[in-house]
C-alpha cells in the first residue's frame, strides 16, 4: 500500500520543516502538503528551505495544494474568488516551479467559498478560466490539477463528487483533460454522498484518494467508515495512485493503525 502523509494536518506538533523527516522516520516515503507558505509567491530562501526539507528527508512530495487563502480563518481556495485572479495565476507559476524541482505531479486547487457580492454563475465562470490556466501550467510538467469536494464549510459549493465532475466537464469543454476528482472519502461521507457508488462509477478516473474516519476526522479505525474496503475496491477498479493520510491525530499515535493492520 502506498500511503502519503499529509504533513499539514498530521505531525503538526513539529515545526513544518521537520515533518517530512518525521514521516520518513515513521516508515513513509511520500508526503503531501497544503500550501505551506505565508506568501502567495515565496522568495528563494523560503522555497529552498521547504524543498530541502523534502529532499533531505528522502521522501517524495506527491501532492501540493495551491494557495487557498487563510485556511484557519475559513477560506477554502482562490479558484472562484473574484478579485484574486491575478494572485491565483501568480501562485500557479510558483507551484509549477516547486513541482518541477521536486517531481510532484498532483496539485489540489480548492475551489473557494461563495461570495455574497457575485452570482454563483460569475464565480463559476472565473473558476473554469482559473482551472484551465492551472491545468495548462501543470501540464508543462506532466501534472494534474485536483478538484475536491469539502465538508465543514457551508459556503464551499462543491460538496459531492457530482458537483466536482460537473466543473471538470466544463474544463474539458474548454479544452483541458488534466483536471481530476480528488476523492476524499471523509469529506464525501460527511456530505452524505454515496461513496460506494462514486467508487463504482469513477474510481479509475480518480486523480487522488484521501482518507480520514468519521466521526471526528481521525485515523482509520477511530470511526465507522469502511475505509479499507473502499480503498480495495478503488484499486480493483483501476485507481493506482497513493492514498493520502489526511486525518487528525496526536503524533505519538498517528500511525499505530498501520501496525495493527500489518499484524492482522
Ligand atoms: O480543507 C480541507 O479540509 C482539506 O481537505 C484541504 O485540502
Amino acid at each position: 500500500m502506498t500511503y502519503t502523509v499529509n504533513c499539514s494536518i498530521l505531525l503538526t506538533e513539529l515545526p513544518l520543516l521537520e515533518r517530512p523527516a518525521a514521516a520518513k522516520a515513521a516508515g513513509f516515503d511520500a508526503v503531501e502538503f497544503w500550501w505551506p507558505f505565508e506568501s502567495n509567491v515565496p522568495g528563494d530562501a523560503e522555497l529552498t528551505a521547504f524543498e530541502r526539507a523534502i529532499t533531505d528527508a528522502g521522501v517524495q512530495l506527491t501532492g501540493l495544494n495551491f494557495n487557498a487563502g487563510n485556511m484557519p480563518g475559513g477560506d477554502r481556495g482562490l479558484v472562484s474568488w473574484k478579485g484574486r485572479c491575478s494572485e491565483f495565476k501568480d501562485n500557479v507559476d510558483a507551484v509549477v516551479g516547486i513541482g518541477e524541482r521536486l517531481g510532484t505531479k498532483a496539485f489540489n486547487a480548492l475551489y473557494g467559498n461563495r461570495q455574497d457580492d457575485y452570482t454563483p454563475a460569475e464565480q463559476d465562470e472565473l473558476a473554469v478560466k482559473n482551472l484551465v490556466y492551472a491545468a495548462q501550467g501543470v501540464a508543462k510538467i506532466g501534472g494534474t490539477v485536483l478538484l475536491e469536494p469539502v465538508s465543514g464549510t457551508p459556503a464551499y459549493p462543491l460538496k459531492t463528487a457530482a458537483d466536482v465532475l460537473a466543473v471538470i466537464a466544463k474544463t474539458q469543454e474548454a479544452g483541458v483533460d488534466n483536471v481530476k476528482l480528488l476523492a476524499d472519502f471523509y469529506h464525501l461521507a460527511v456530505n452524505g454522498d454515496d461513496v460506494p457508488a462514486v467508487i463504482e462509477n469513477h474510481a479509475k478516473d480518480f486523480g487522488h484518494i484521501q482518507i480520514a474516519d468519521d466521526p471526528g476526522r481521525g485515523a482509520p479505525g477511530t470511526g465507522t467508515l469502511p475505509l479499507g474496503e473502499w480503498i480495495t475496491r478503488s484499486r480493483e477498479l483501476g485507481y493506482a495512485g497513493p492514498i493520502g493520510l489526511e486525518y487528525k491525530s496526536a503524533a505519538a499515535d498517528a500511525f499505530s493503525w498501520t501496525i495493527r493492520q500489518q499484524a492482522n
